[in-house]
């Protein structure tokens, strides 16, 4: 594929790195001092953002105008997920997203699911969410951890909305729970805690590997679907 890296920092860099060494061409690397979006993209197959949460929608825009397929990673904006969706249908196009492109977090989230499921009915169990990151990321708490609540919310009565502020649980609410140190990859923890005993679930990323290959794996993949919206359940079909 002929790569267009949007975001040229931890994420970017990585990605060309590996994305080279599976054979792809890297034609263009925008960064915020060069944001020339506006030029045209021309002659690539697919863009591979990887930005700050401020600018991605931003971004989205101007890709999608140039009827460039996006496969994107940046968190922190999906308030605005159903507009760039529209965007999407509107232009005709093709796009990527997940707040975690890692497998393991992808088979973590259905394990996490089914957890829900089966605790639901046992109520002696209350859930809370841990995530831990470098001290550069942005956006607290981490895309990963707010899909993983929004994922139990979806899959356990007991819970009704997140609370990314947990001084005061309120029934109904899920906390999560942010912390930031040395360059931490990403750690997510699922914790269900009773007088009894505690279930824990935990994914450690070692490092930023799983994150890109995830990326370049979706970038393969989009490039040869139809115009529409596609997250990892697409690229990774699991037996549940
Ligand atoms: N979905 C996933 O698997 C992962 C998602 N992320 C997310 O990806 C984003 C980036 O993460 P990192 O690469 O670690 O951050 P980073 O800060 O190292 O890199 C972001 C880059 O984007 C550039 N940038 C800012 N505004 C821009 C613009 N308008 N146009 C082009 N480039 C611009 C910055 O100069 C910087 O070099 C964050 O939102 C993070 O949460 C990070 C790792 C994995
Ligand atoms: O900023 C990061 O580094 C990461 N961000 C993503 C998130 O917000 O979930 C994914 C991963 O945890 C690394």
């Amino acid at each position: 594929m002929r790569i267009a890296i949007i975001g040229y920092g931890k994420m970017g860099q990585l990605i060309e790195k590996l994305a080279t060494e599976k054979g792809h061409e890297i034609v263009y690397k925008i960064d915020s001092h060069n944001t020339k979006l506006t030029a045209n993209l021309e002659n690539i197959d697919v863009a591979i953002e990887f930005t700050h949460p401020e600018i991605a929608v931003s971004n989205y825009k101007k890709l999608a105008g140039q009827n460039i397929p996006i496969v994107t990673g940046t968190t922190g904006w999906t308030d605005n997920f159903d507009e760039v969706e529209k965007l999407i249908q509107d232009t005709g196009n093709r796009f990527f997203y997940a707040s975690n492109f890692s497998i393991g977090v992808h088979l973590a989230m259905a394990t996490s699911n089914y957890l829900a499921k089966l605790t639901e009915n046992f109520p002696e169990y209350s859930v809370r969410i841990d995530e831990w990151h470098h001290t550069a990321k942005k956006d607290a708490p981490s895309g990963t951890a707010l899909s993983f609540g929004r994922e139990i919310i979806n899959n356990h009565k007991g819970y009704k909305k997140i609370s990314t502020e947990p001084t005061d649980i309120q029934e109904g609410e899920l906390p999560i729970y942010a912390y930031r140190e040395n360059d931490i990859p990403g750690t997510h923890q699922i914790k269900y805690d009773s007088e009894i005993d505690s279930i824990i679930l935990r994914h450690e990323a070692k490092n930023r590997q799983g994150f890109a290959l995830g990326a370049i794996k979706a970038a393969e993949f989009l490039v040869n679907q139809k115009p529409g919206v596609y997250t990892m359940n697409d690229l990774i079909k699991l037996p549940l």
